[in-house]
Formats: C-alpha cells, sequence, structure tokens
C-alpha cells in the first residue's frame, strides 16, 4: 500500500487500459476506468474480468469502470491515456473537456500519428492544452502485468521531477518504475520497436531461420538509434528499457501482436481481423519522416512496402542482402 493514495483515471478499457487499472489498484489508489464498450464496463464491475480484451484473468478490487468520462475523470490526479495511438487525438477530444486542469498525463500508447507524424505525446498535448504530458513505455505485455508478473518500465517527463512523482506512485511490488527527462526517447522507441516486430514476425513466419532474426533485429535497432538521434534522443535512452528493452520482447515472442501480424503476413495468411499492431501505422509514417530527414532505414522501408504490397518477403530479403557492402555503423 502506498503512503500517498490518489485517483487515477485510465481512459481506455482494452488490453493495457486494463492492465495499468489493475497495477493502481493494487497500489492502493483509487481507480476509476473509462471505456466505451458496456460489455467490458459490465465485465470490470460485476465479474472483476475483463474477458473480451484479458480472458483468464482475475483484475484487482476495487476499479470503477464506467462509459461515462465525466465520473471517471472527476477528481483525478493522474490521467492513465491508453487509447491506440491514431485514436488518440478523437478519443481525447471527445473528453477533454472532463480532464481536471491539475491532472497530469501519462500517455500509454505507442506509435507516431499516421496523418501528421507526430508524436503521440505532441498529440496529447494538442488535444488537452495546459497539460504536463508524461509517457509510460516499456517491455510490458498487458497479460504479464494485469498477472502481478515482474515488469520493469520507464516513465518520461520533460521535468524529471514529474518522472519521478510518477514513477513513486504507479511503482508496486512486480512493476518497477525507472524515471527519465528524455521523452522522444522514451516514445521514438516505444513506436518503432513495433514496425521492427513487424520485420521480425515476418522473417520467422517466412521461414527464414534464427540467424536471419538476429540480423534484422540488430540492423533495425541501428535504425532505430538513427532516427532517435535525429529526433534528438539521448542514446542510454535507446539502449533501455523502452527501446533495447521493448525490442528485444516484441521481437520475440508471439505474445506480441505486431510479432504476430508479421508472422501472418510472412506465412501469407490473412491479416483481416488481426488484433490491433500499431506497427502497421506506423511504419508508413516513420519510412516519410526518414525519407524527409534522410535517413538511411531500409528495413523500415521494406516493412512498409510489404505492408502496401508492393513488395513480397523473398523480394525484400534479396534487396535487403544485396545492398552495396557498408561499414558496420
Ligand atoms: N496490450 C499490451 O500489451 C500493451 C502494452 C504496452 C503498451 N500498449 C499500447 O497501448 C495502446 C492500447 O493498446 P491495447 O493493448 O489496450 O489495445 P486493445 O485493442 O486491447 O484496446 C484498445 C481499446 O481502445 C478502445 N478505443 C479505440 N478507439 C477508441 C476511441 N476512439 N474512443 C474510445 N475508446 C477507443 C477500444 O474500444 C479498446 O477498448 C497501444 O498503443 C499499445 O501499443 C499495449
Ligand atoms: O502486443 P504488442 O506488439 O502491441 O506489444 C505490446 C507491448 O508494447 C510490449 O511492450
Amino acid at each position: 500500500m502506498k503512503d500517498e493514495r490518489v485517483k487515477v483515471a485510465v481512459l481506455g478499457g482494452g488490453a493495457w487500459g486494463t492492465a495499468l487499472a489493475t497495477v493502481a489498484a493494487r497500489g492502493g489508489h483509487h481507480v476509476a476506468l473509462y471505456a466505451r464498450d458496456a460489455e467490458s464496463v459490465n465485465d470490470i464491475n460485476l465479474n472483476k474480468r475483463n474477458e473480451r480484451y484479458l480472458p483468464d484473468i482475475s483484475l484487482a478490487d476495487g476499479i470503477q469502470a464506467s462509459t461515462n468520462p465525466a465520473d471517471v475523470l472527476k477528481d483525478a490526479a493522474i490521467v492513465l491515456a491508453a487509447f491506440p495511438a491514431q485514436a488518440m487525438r478523437d478519443a481525447l477530444g471527445g473528453i477533454a473537456s472532463h480532464v481536471p486542469p491539475s491532472a497530469s498525463i501519462v500517455l500509454c500508447a505507442k506509435g507516431i500519428e499516421r496523418s501528421t507524424g507526430r508524436l503521440i505525446s505532441e498529440v496529447v498535448a494538442e488535444a488537452l492544452p495546459g497539460h504536463a504530458v508524461s509517457a509510460l513505455s516499456g517491455p510490458s505485455f498487458a497479460t504479464d502485468v494485469a498477472r502481478g508478473l515482474p515488469t520493469a518500465v520507464t516513465i518520461a517527463s520533460t521535468e524529471l521531477e514529474t518522472a519521478d512523482r510518477l514513477a513513486l506512485l504507479l511503482s508496486g511490488p512486480a512493476f518497477r518504475c525507472y524515471s527519465t527527462d528524455d521523452l522522444v526517447g522514451v516514445e521514438i522507441g516505444g513506436a518503432l520497436k513495433n514496425v521492427l516486430a513487424l520485420a521480425a514476425g515476418a522473417a520467422t513466419g517466412r521461414g527464414l531461420g534464427a540467424s536471419a532474426l538476429a540480423a534484422l533485429v540488430t540492423r533495425g535497432f541501428a535504425e532505430l538509434r538513427r532516427i532517435a538521434q535525429a529526433l534528438g534522443a539521448r542514446p542510454e535512452t535507446v539502449m533501455g528499457l523502452s527501446g533495447l528493452g521493448d525490442l528485444m520482447l516484441t521481437c520475440s515472442s508471439p505474445q506480441s501482436r505486431n510479432y504476430s501480424y508479421g508472422m501472418a503476413l510472412g506465412a501469407g495468411k490473412p491479416l483481416e481481423g488481426l488484433p490491433l499492431a500499431e506497427g502497421v501505422a506506423t511504419a508508413p509514417i516513420a519510412a516519410e519522416i526518414c525519407a524527409k530527414r534522410g535517413i538511411d532505414a531500409p528495413i523500415i522501408m521494406a516493412v512498409t512496402a510489404l505492408l502496401a504490397r508492393h513488395l513480397t518477403i523473398d523480394e525484400a530479403v534479396t534487396a535487403l542482402l544485396n545492398r552495396p557492402l557498408k561499414t558496420e555503423d
């Protein structure tokens, strides 16, 4: 139990919002969760479950779910924004008037806005003007977190004191939050690892072998580092939980929706109806950013072409392997 208990409002009743609500409730906070889906709301309130998004997992006591954002946001000290990245602007726009002026907003989604190229923290700042925006990111599957398995993440805020305070309030016995003031670094790692997980999954689905997978992830990480550097991130952030840590997790487990989507792509299986894979929307905008800034990112370009069906996976592999030889950087 925390010394300080606050009201935490969680926005988004999917897998991640529900898992984070469980963490906050286990930490002794007063937790309210906004979901647009009445079925999930009833399941959480009546059964302490969210079977649709977190099957077979018992949630913590004390989560009050509601389809009414005004009730959820009333008196909230911390707001965890857990809508999907591409829905964030509209979803927040519809409820912005209910967000208490003093609330700290914590972005929990991973992506880059497809239509504008903005980082999602910028989208949140535009949707909720006047609020401090932090980001929570790192290697963390919702099912692991909701089950109470050990997890470590990073909370970033441009003001380190804010990140420190949020880390203190949101950490629990099995959920360890580190803090940093490198908001861009934390966000870009979370957004790009999803794109690279699509590539890793596609290589696995196509049966390219463990050596190809290791090469792809390593060279993908080189692209992530280049982009992060160009956007002003610090190298140590990219090497940390929200960068390398999340890349390792997401590129190695079919528990990842991005990796699984990539596996289906690589195996030529149908993609319709697969769960949310944020990398699908992030890839083309990341490719655009790289093209505009002259950043060398052949794997991200190949994933984008693959998703757009401009290239087959075999053509992508041939093109990647037959580029002019270069020093390893
Ligand atoms: N699931 C994980 O393991 C995990 C872990 C870390 C971060 N994340 C990130 O969290 C974000 C959300 O992912 P998720 O796993 O919860 O996805 P999800 O598909 O499980 O749930 C998304 C939720 O958002 C709701 N939603 C979508 N559009 C909405 C809108 N316009 N208004 C209101 N609600 C809306 C859906 O109804 C659903 O409840 C993603 O950016 C993801 O990368 C997920
Ligand atoms: O299931 P994914 O691919 O969205 O990954 C979930 C988390 O981002 C892992 O840290």
